[in-house]
């Protein structure tokens, strides 16, 4: 079973590796993240797929829609008015031509993503993730793999970027932990090249 967060709502670790991540509040105005929230809470065909754990099927404790260039990666819907938009804020950021996002919907407390690094074949062994996040703010806990004891916590706010640099991945892993404060919906975007 996944842990509760230790330090998640603690706030935003002074030290964070910030060769590897970079945190930014506000990349979005509150009424600008007020609308895509509650547009992609309403709006996405959102699917809830299952996971195997020791030979068992789970149902994943959140919501997820892939987006993408249809063409050239199978399985994803074609962007969006508002996809598009984010993406065009959040290249020059990272610096990056993406060409997907997946969203994630955090329902309330109970969803969560365990402890994880983004690291599939297809986004290449370095990949550059830029991350958005709408509505509740939640805690992004980040560990390093070869010592679990080397953590960090970041508030991702209504609004804010999160980027993902190079070599993270590699060394870190990351996950939205449960919480049992009562939390509302949490929409996140990640954007990503596949190649
Ligand atoms: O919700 C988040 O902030 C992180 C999501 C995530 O790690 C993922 O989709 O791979
Ligand atoms: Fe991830």
């Amino acid at each position: 079973m996944e842990q509760l967060s230790f330090f998640a709502e603690a706030g935003q670790s002074k030290d964070l590796p910030l060769d590897m991540l970079e945190y930014r509040a506000g990349l979005f105005s509150v009424a600008e993240s007020d609308v895509f929230l509650a547009k992609f809470i309403s709006e996405t065909p959102w699917e809830q797929t299952t996971q195997k754990l020791w030979d068992k099927e789970y149902l994943t404790p959140r919501l997820t829609c892939w987006y993408g260039d249809t063409d050239k990666i199978l399985g994803t819907r074609p962007w969006t008015p508002e996809l598009q938009a984010i993406r065009e804020r959040v290249e020059p950021l990272a610096g990056i031509r993406f060409n997907s996002v997946l969203l994630n919907y955090y329902r309330d407390g109970n969803d969560s993503v365990a402890w994880h690094s983004d690291k599939e074949s297809i986004m290449g062994s370095q990949p550059v993730i830029a991350s958005v996040s709408f509505g509740q703010v939640r805690s992004f806990d980040i560990r390093r793999k070869s010592d679990h004891s080397e953590k960090y916590s970041v508030r991702l706010e209504h609004g804010s970027f999160c980027l993902m640099k190079a070599g993270l991945q590699e060394a870190f892993e990351h996950r939205i932990a449960k919480s049992v404060n009562p939390m509302k919906g949490r929409i996140n975007l990640t954007f990503r090249l596949v190649i």
